[in-house]
């Protein structure tokens, strides 16, 4: 990758984010990956004297279904391209009654439904298990909760996000499952394998994730309709957002803080 098209932060954005519109002197890149195509061109933009990259991981007018997303490209790409941390953002519903629609969540742990997703760049003959012990970047998510606190967004400083396989929405007998039996807070279709192979790839990454919905426990079921325009509705804040966290960002992750930056030191077999 030639030296100007070079970035230390990527956002990754999510259903009802295509564009955050706060970075100067964009311009757009392909990134060729041995995985096919990312999910679209990428951003190359600046912020606060920072270079930053963005992706819409459903790529531009939400063509690609979480299902189908090519996250191994997407986060190879960003690899590529020298990005150590990754900020992404989601749109998810909520399972816990004290976490409401609008209200943001930096989640702390996940629990993994998805069925048929490709979730390593270790297919052998290198095999690795990383750790998930952790999944997300503690320095980054300290960050995000901290800016978030300066601009008076209500954010939750912790949550676990159950993923599931998607297109679909969860039965209510499943959406009761995921809030009283595995007690998860949050609920969405991507977060998995984005954040296993972005440690895979030694990369920081926490996710922003903003309440749409309750899901479809409550009376009303979630739809589709609903969840983009919440999200559409709240974006102002989520760029807000998104600018304090590139301004408060240090230049490099603080290796002895947190993990992810040797993740595959005691992985490797
Ligand atoms: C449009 S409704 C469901 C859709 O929204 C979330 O996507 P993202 O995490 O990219 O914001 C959810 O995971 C589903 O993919
Ligand atoms: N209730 C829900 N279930 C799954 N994914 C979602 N994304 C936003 N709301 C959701």
């Amino acid at each position: 990758m030639s030296s100007e098209n070079r970035a230390q932060i990527a956002v990754i954005g999510g259903s009802g984010l295509y564009d955050p519109g706060i970075f100067s002197n964009t311009r757009e890149i392909k990134v060729y990956t041995p995985y096919g195509e990312p999910s679209d061109l990428i951003t190359l933009g600046e912020l606060e004297g920072k270079v930053v990259a963005f992706l819409p991981r459903h790529g531009r007018r939400h063509r690609i279904p979480p299902h189908k997303i090519n996250y191994r490209a997407n986060i190879w790409a960003l690899k590529e391209l020298g990005v150590k941390w990754v900020i992404s953002v989601s749109a998810v519903g909520s399972l816990n009654l004290g976490y409401k629609p609008g209200e943001f969540v930096i989640p702390d742990q996940f629990i993994d439904m998805t069925k048929r997703r490709e979730y390593t760049f270790y297919d052998g003959p290198v095999v690795a298990h990383v750790s998930m012990a952790e999944p997300f970047c503690n320095s980054l998510r300290k960050v995000i909760i901290e800016s978030a606190k300066r601009l008076n967004i209500t954010t939750h400083p912790k949550g676990t996000y159950i993923c599931i396989e998607g297109p679909r929405f969860s039965t209510r007998a499943e959406s009761l499952v995921w809030k009283d039996v595995f007690k998860a807070d949050i609920i969405g279709m991507t977060l998995v394998p984005e954040v296993n192979l972005a440690c895979e790839a030694e990369m920081c990454y926490s996710t922003i994730a903003m309440i749409t919905d309750y899901d479809v426990f409550a009376e009303v079921p979630v739809t589709a309709e609903e969840v983009t325009k919440v999200m559409s509705e709240n974006t102002a804040k989520a760029k807000a957002l998104l600018r304090e966290v590139i301004r408060s960002l240090p230049e490099k992750p603080d290796e002895r803080e947190c993990s992810c930056c040797h993740s595959l030191k005691t992985a490797l077999v």
